[in-house]
């Protein structure tokens, strides 16, 4: 460990399920300070984010919902690394608070879901242009880079591919983040699965799912007792290859969220995904 400055951190959406583990996760690194925690939430205002997360002690960090006001404060600072501000709140507010975020000179680390592939490229342009670092990271757990890598070695060897995800019903976007991104992997190979040997018909829409990139298709399912889960199925004449990675708890992503936070300090532009980091 040096001896240099901690790397100051806001949590965006501190209050929500993912928020309150970053919070406990950041309080507990010894080189990361939480200076901001931010919620929308109306009932959480002024709570002690610390103590929303679980911890013993308080950590005099009160939830609040001026985002704005708060990237001034760390943006700030200038003793020490820049600002840091991690991302866990909703599709519909993420592209909004990436781009004040990078307005202000605070690094986004993305967790969120459910940004179009042209609001990333808006992104990618914005942070390119500013020569700041951004992290989109659509899955935070080494289990997901690991099964990922291994659909990729899949796909070469199989034309048939189906996507299963799996989640709470607390969830807002379909398809997950992960199950596009595995898509979009798969695809890369520049083949197309899934070639039709009969004439398929809906009879009721939607029964074959979401129609991803080159042929792959994403079937989605909520269901509370779920956390989170996905598989990937490869067919081929007389067998069937599943991979598949189920969450049981979300510290799962706590080591990838604690990386990202301190490897978006050594980029200069936006990179996506988990394994670009690893
Ligand atoms: N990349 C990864 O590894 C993972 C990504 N995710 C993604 O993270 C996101 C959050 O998930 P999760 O924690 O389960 O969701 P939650 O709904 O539990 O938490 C989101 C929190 O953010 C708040 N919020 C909503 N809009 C705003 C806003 N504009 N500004 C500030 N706070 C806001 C919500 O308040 P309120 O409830 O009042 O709306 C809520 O407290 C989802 O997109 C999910 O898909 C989740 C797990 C892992
Ligand atoms: O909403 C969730 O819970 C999750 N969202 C991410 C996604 O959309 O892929 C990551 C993980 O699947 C959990």
């Amino acid at each position: 460990m040096t001896n240099q400055a901690p790397i100051p951190v806001i949590v965006n959406g501190a209050a929500g399920k993912m928020g309150r583990e970053v919070v406990k996760a950041v309080a507990q690194a010894p080189d990361l300070n939480l200076l901001g925690a931010i919620d929308s939430s109306p009932e959480h205002q002024g709570k002690d984010a610390g103590e929303l997360a679980g911890l013993s002690e308080p950590l005099e960090v009160p939830i609040t919902n001026q985002l704005e006001p708060m990237l001034g404060y760390v943006a700030g600072e200038r003793q020490g690394p820049p600002g840091v501000i991690v991302d866990f709140t909703h599709p519909d507010s993420v592209y909004d608070n990436v781009r004040s975020a990078i307005a202000y000179g605070i690094r986004p680390v993305v967790g969120t879901t459910g940004l179009s592939p042209a609001q990333i490229q808006n992104l990618a342009d914005f942070a390119e242009k500013a020569s700041t670092g951004c992290l989109i990271i659509p899955n935070f757990s080494i289990g997901m880079v690991l099964l990922q890598q291994a659909a990729v070695t899949a796909s070469q060897y199989f034309d048939h591919v189906e996507i299963i995800e799996l989640h709470h019903n607390q969830k807002a976007d379909a398809p997950s983040g992960t199950a596009i991104q595995t898509a979009e992997l798969l695809a890369e190979l520049g083949k197309t699965f899934n070639s039709a040997i009969v004439e398929e018909t809906e009879k009721i829409p939607g029964a074959r799912g979401s129609l991803a990139e080159e042929g792959i298709r994403i079937h989605s399912v909520r269901l509370p007792g779920l956390i989170a889960h996905q598989e990937v199925i490869f067919g081929a004449p007389g067998q069937i290859y599943t991979l598949r990675h189920d969450t049981s708890d979300r510290a799962c992503y706590m080591p990838g969220v604690l990386l990202a936070i301190r490897k978006v300090l050594q980029l200069k532009s936006l990179v996506y995904g988990l394994e670009k980091i690893l």
